[in-house]
Formats: C-alpha cells, sequence, structure tokens
C-alpha cells in the first residue's frame, strides 16, 4: 500500500467545502510535521481486511448477518490498557455468543476502537464557574483537564493517536487470533466481572454452548471459526487532518482505503451533503457509515447513497439510526420505505444510545437503560412493520463495572451515578447492561 501525494489525486477535493466540527489549530509549522509523520507510518489496516468487512456487511443487509458495532464512546490514551482492552473485547465476544446461539445467526463483531479518539461537540466552549476554555474535542485533539494548556488544540496528539491505536489493533488482533476467542473459553469470559443476574444468565448459556462443542469434538469437527474471530475496528472520520495522511493506495486495485480503520463513519452533525466528510469518504473504498438522527428526511437519505454508494453495492453503506425512543416509532418506517422503494439496500442498524441523552439532577450525561431498551424494540417493530432486516446495533460500552446509564437490574440510580462515572464524553453501558441488552437483541431477532 502506498501514500497518496497531496493534491496529486481526486482525494484532496473536500479542502474547497466546509468542514464542521475541527479543532483550531494554533501552530501551522506543527500541524505540517504531525501530517508528515502520518503519512510516513505504515498502514493500521488493510485494503483485503476492509473488502472481508464490506462483503459481511453485505451478508447483514441481506438478512443473512448481523452487525454488533460497540466500545467508548471516546476512547482515551490513559485507558488504552491491556486490561481495560481485554475486557472490553470479552464483552463484545460475550454479546457475540448471546447473539449467534440465541439467534442462529452470524455476528460481524465491530469495535468502537483503536481510533475513536476525535469527538464532535454541541459547544466550542465548557464554562465551569466564570472560566470559558475550548471544550474537550477527544484525545486525538485536546485534553480533559480544564486548563487553557490543556484545552488547547495539539497536533502532536494526532501522532500519539496513531501509535496508541497500533498498539490497541496490536492486543486485539493477538486476543481474538490467538486462542483467547476459542469458543471453548465461553466460560472464562465471564470469569472476574460480579456474580449478576445477566452473568447468570450468561454462564447458563455459555454451559449450553460447551455440551455442543463437546458433541461437535466428539464427532471430530475441527474449524477455525471455533478457535478465532473475525473483529474489525471503526471509528467516526471527524478529524479530516488525522484521516487524509492515512489513506494509502491499494496496491492489487490502484483504490484509496482510509487505513485508520476498517469501517468509518459520518457522525449526525457532519452529514452534510455538501460538506467536506461526505466528499472525503465518498472517494474512499472502506465501507462507510452514516447517523442518521430523527430530522433526517428520505430524500437525505436517498440523496447519501447517491454520493457514497452510487453503484449500489451491498455493504458499502450502513445507515446508523439515533432517532430517540419518543420518535423511532414515527421517523424510522418512512425511511425504511422510501429507501426501499426507491431499490436501495443499505445495512440498517441501531444507535440507541445518542437519541436518548439526559442529564441527571446531580449534573451527569446519561441515558436510561429502558429507554435504550425502548428504542432497540422500536427498531425491530419498525422494521417488522415494513418488511426490512433490522441489521445491526451500535453501543456505546465497556467491559468495565462503571455506573454511567440509569437503571438496568443493578438499577443504578441517580446517587450510584457518582460511584463509577468515567467517560470523558457520553455515558456507557456497563458490562452487565451490555450483557442484558444482547439478550434482549437475541429475543428480537428470533421473532424477526
Ligand atoms: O458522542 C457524541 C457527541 O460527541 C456527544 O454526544 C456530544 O456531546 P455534547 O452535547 O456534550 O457536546
Ligand atoms: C457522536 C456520536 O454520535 P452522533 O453522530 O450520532 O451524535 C457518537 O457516536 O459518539
Ligand atoms: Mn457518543
Amino acid at each position: 500500500m502506498t501514500g497518496v501525494p497531496f493534491e496529486a489525486s481526486g482525494l484532496d477535493s473536500y479542502r474547497a467545502l466546509e468542514a464542521k466540527q475541527q479543532p483550531t489549530w494554533l501552530d501551522a509549522g506543527a500541524v505540517d510535521a504531525a501530517v508528515a509523520e502520518l503519512a510516513a507510518q505504515p498502514p493500521l489496516v488493510f485494503a483485503g481486511e476492509a473488502d472481508q468487512l464490506r462483503e459481511r456487511l453485505a451478508a447483514a443487509a441481506r438478512g443473512e448477518a448481523f452487525l454488533l458495532q460497540g466500545g467508548d464512546c471516546a476512547e482515551t490514551f490513559a485507558a488504552a490498557t491491556a486490561d481495560k482492552i481485554r475486557d472490553r473485547v470479552k464483552t463484545v465476544l460475550q454479546m457475540a455468543v448471546v447473539l449467534t446461539y440465541g439467534a442462529s445467526m452470524p455476528v460481524i463483531k465491530v469495535g468502537r476502537m483503536a481510533g475513536q479518539f476525535a469527538k464532535p461537540r454541541s459547544s466550542n466552549t465548557e464554562t465551569r464557574d466564570d472560566v470559558t476554555l475550548p471544550a474537550y474535542r477527544g484525545d486525538l485533539v485536546n485534553g480533559y483537564d480544564f486548563t487553557p494548556e490543556s484545552r488547547a488544540a495539539d497536533p502532536s496528539r494526532m501522532v500519539r493517536a496513531y501509535h496508541v491505536s497500533a498498539s490497541t489493533l496490536n492486543l486485539i488482533r493477538a486476543f481474538t487470533q490467538g486462542g483467547f476467542a476459542d469458543l471453548r473459553q465461553v466460560h472464562a469470559w465471564n470469569q472476574g466481572f460480579v456474580s449478576n443476574p445477566a452473568n447468570q444468565r450468561y454462564e447458563a448459556l455459555a454451559a449450553e454452548i460447551d455440551r455442543a462443542l463437546r458433541f461437535m469434538e466428539a464427532c471430530g469437527v475441527e474449524s477455525s471459526a471455533l478457535t478465532q474471530t473475525e473483529f474489525y475496528v471503526s471509528h467516526e472520520a471527524l478529524l479530516l487532518d488525522y484521516e487524509r495522511p492515512l489513506v494509502r493506495i491499494d496496491s492489487r486495485t490502484g483504490e484509496p482505503y482510509g487505513t485508520s480503520g476498517h469501517l468509518l463513519w459520518i457522525g449526525e452533525r457532519t452529514r452534510d451533503l455538501d460538506g467536506a466528510h461526505v466528499e472525503f469518504l465518498s472517494k474512499l473504498r472502506n465501507p462507510i457509515a452514516v447517523k442518521l438522527g430523527p430530522t433526517a428526511t428520505v430524500d437525505d437519505a436517498l440523496r447519501l447513497i447517491d454520493r457514497l454508494d452510487p453503484d449500489r453495492e451491498p455493504g458499502r453503506l450502513t445507515f446508523i439510526t439515533r432517532m430517540g425512543a419518543g420518535r423511532i416509532r414515527d421517523a424510522l418506517p418512512p425511511l425504511l420505505a422510501g429507501v426501499r422503494d426507491a431499490g436501495a439496500l443499505p445495512l440498517w442498524v441501531t444507535d440507541p444510545m445518542h437519541g436518548n441523552g439526559i442529564t441527571s439532577s446531580t449534573g451527569y450525561k446519561t441515558r436510561r437503560f429502558d429507554d435504550v431498551m425502548d428504542e432497540l424494540r422500536g427498531f425491530f417493530e419498525a422494521h417488522r412493520e415494513v418488511g426490512t432486516f433490522p441489521g445491526g446495533i451500535h453501543v456505546e460500552l465497556t467491559g468495565d463495572d462503571v455506573t454511567e446509564c440509569l437503571g438496568g437490574s443493578e438499577n443504578i440510580d441517580e446517587a450510584a451515578l457518582a460511584t463509577r462515572y468515567e467517560s470523558l464524553c457520553d455515558p456507557r453501558l456497563n458490562h452487565m447492561q451490555s450483557l442484558e441488552l444482547a439478550f434482549q437483541v437475541a429475543e428480537e431477532l428470533k421473532r424477526s
């Protein structure tokens, strides 16, 4: 894979367009240096892997597989430790087992990992008491500490993010291909998590899987599908000064790929048809996703399809809807029907998190687990109503026992939020809430 000289290809056409949600860098020379350094690095992911994911997503769009995409709202450099990465991977593997076994369907595992470092914000600034500073835009851009030095956008963070992504991805590859993801480990994945109803339900399912595996072993069945698993990485391709220098030309086909992650998505705030993000990502061969909020129209969706998937290539385009529990049953069916009637077959995924944000009386950004589950049910209902396939879920989660979302069977209440609130941006489902959600999705999938 080779790099692409700047302005030597159509890849830089986005520069003429408005790019929303970009930081104000103060030192242009430092940006140039970081960009040059990124351009000289090896790719984080390979074109063939992105192609393989595109094929898997095409199967999901046809109703033959299901996408499970999850991870932090905002990864941080400090939390890129072996234990935390392992626990997030374990949680995703456990959810995938629940879904695969419950719904008898292949599950495509995609982390919001190894690159989810840039955040779009509602406001450019944050005010505490009488001090106003730039908002935290993710570790890719600035620091969370509330000081002028930390909040200043620092281009060298882009290089650090690349290296943290590389080590995260390295560990993910080792975990998922080096024996850790062996299905005979289904029980071991649950160890270390406190005993609770979701974990007990999982244990019962793991015992059934164990029996089935012993039966297969006794029959002489051997397959690497039981001992290794595909695990892809994704993030919001928000910061264009980071994404552009990581584009490489695939030596097999001569086509450009974003090599910062397998699946790249465009957020709700940057999906303007005439904006820089749609233009830039339209040039890449990776599978692309776009978030669609409650105001998205059929026309918006069709024009995004024309821009990002003009050849209507299965698996190329995923729509991640994030309508809010109160809106999804009204807002989603017309979108599904309009797109289907136009002959397009994107993969439809639900993000039941971002339309359900609230602030607790104690000042925490949070979400009610019941609202998340309600949007999830609304997603399946909408697809049943229209006759389209509910192809996946996109969730903010962690393997840690944090207290960031309200409710769940542990019944986290407002007072409990303070116990262990660690997210620097949006609240994540903890390990148990993630498993509970997976069991619910498996039930819905069985019905669908
Ligand atoms: O993750 C999504 C957005 O970055 C986040 O919801 C924006 O949060 P804000 O409204 O606090 O800026
Ligand atoms: C910013 C995010 O979502 P959205 O673009 O849907 O608001 C996110 O996924 O963290
Ligand atoms: Mn978020």
